[in-house]
């Protein structure tokens, strides 16, 4: 068997396509969304992923706001610009690129951001909501890559509703968040969020119809870990050495065997990196309706 690709790029090509219509329709409004990021240090992942969000808006009309810290930036200084994005009126919604540098209080920054522009859906609020179950007016926004994996499955007609999904990995952006997103009614997965403490991964990963590897460790999920059928989600990445043209070489969590085994594969990169962006810039999409509802 080869596995089926869960097609990142064509998948985030077609919501952007989608995010274009509805952007108009703000634009003949007066209303442009805005995105901002905050970057702290050089994080060499972060600065590519923070480039590529900027493409992105500028490939669908969403307007750019940029700022940028040195890694020697004390809290102060964050929580400074912090501020200044939750007063800028041209920014509909935001992110803080995480990680920060060692030394910054990430919980105590993603609790500063204003929820209504909160364009990650990790500040507290949020993710209470989506505890919650809160829905329809009031819906806030999810976290983007937990949105991106469901809306890959779905785009790909994988069957969700009633399997059994094994989550690897308990991180504030993918593992909790997703564990919450796959029960929310309508998706109704069954989940079992596992991680560094679980006791035999492998019998864990076998039983799953639906796989999420997150862990940010180079083909760590084992090909022989997976149920025949299964669709395997490689969502974390590893930066390794340089190629000859001065570029990293990316490694995902899943053993590129896996292909062999599984019934849906995403690959890596191309997969569900490609998927955060593209549902970063629906939740920008979302805000600046809701704001202007
Ligand atoms: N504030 C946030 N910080 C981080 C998040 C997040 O959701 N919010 N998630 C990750 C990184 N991430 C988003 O910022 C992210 C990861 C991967 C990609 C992506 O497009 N990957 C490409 C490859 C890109 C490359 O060459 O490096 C792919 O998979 O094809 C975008 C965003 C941690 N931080």
């Amino acid at each position: 068997m080869t596995a089926i690709t869960l097609d990142g790029v064509a998948t985030a090509t077609a919501i952007k396509n989608e995010l274009r219509e509805r952007i108009e329709a703000l634009a003949a409004r007066g209303i442009v969304p805005g995105l901002g990021t905050l970057l702290v240090g050089e994080d060499p992942g972060s600065i590519s992923y923070v480039s590529s969000k900027h493409r992105d808006c500028a490939e669908v009309g969403i307007r750019s706001i940029p700022v940028e810290l040195p890694a020697t930036a004390s809290e102060a200084e964050v929580r400074s610009a912090v501020a200044g994005l939750n007063a800028d009126p041209s920014v509909t919604g935001y992110i803080v690129q995480l990680p920060l540098p060692k030394g910054i209080d990430e919980n105590a920054i993603l609790e500063l951001i204003d929820p209504a522009k909160d364009a990650d859906g990790l500040h507290p609020t949020n993710l209470g909501r989506l505890v919650l179950g809160v829905e329809g007016d009031l819906h806030s926004p999810l976290p983007c890559t937990p949105a991106g994996v469901v809306e890959l499955l779905r785009r790909h007609d994988v069957p969700i509703a009633g399997k059994h999904v094994v989550i690897v990995g308990r991180g504030l952006t993918v593992g909790r968040p997703l564990g919450l997103v796959f029960t929310r009614k309508g998706i109704d997965a069954t989940v079992t969020l596992t991680h560094s403490r679980t006791v035999d991964l492998p019998t864990e990963v076998r039983r799953a119809d639906i796989v999420v590897a997150a862990i940010g460790v180079p083909h760590f999920v084992k090909a022989e870990w997976i149920k025949p059928g299964a669709a395997v989600l490689d969502v974390g990445v590893t930066r390794v050495g340089m190629t000859d043209s001065g570029k990293a070489r990316l490694h995902g969590d899943v053993d590129p065997a896996a292909k062999e085994v599984a019934g849906w594969l995403s690959p890596n990169p191309g997969g569900v990196g490609p998927m955060t962006r593209a549902l970063l810039l629906s939740n920008v999409v979302d805000a600046a309706e809701r704001q202007s509802a």
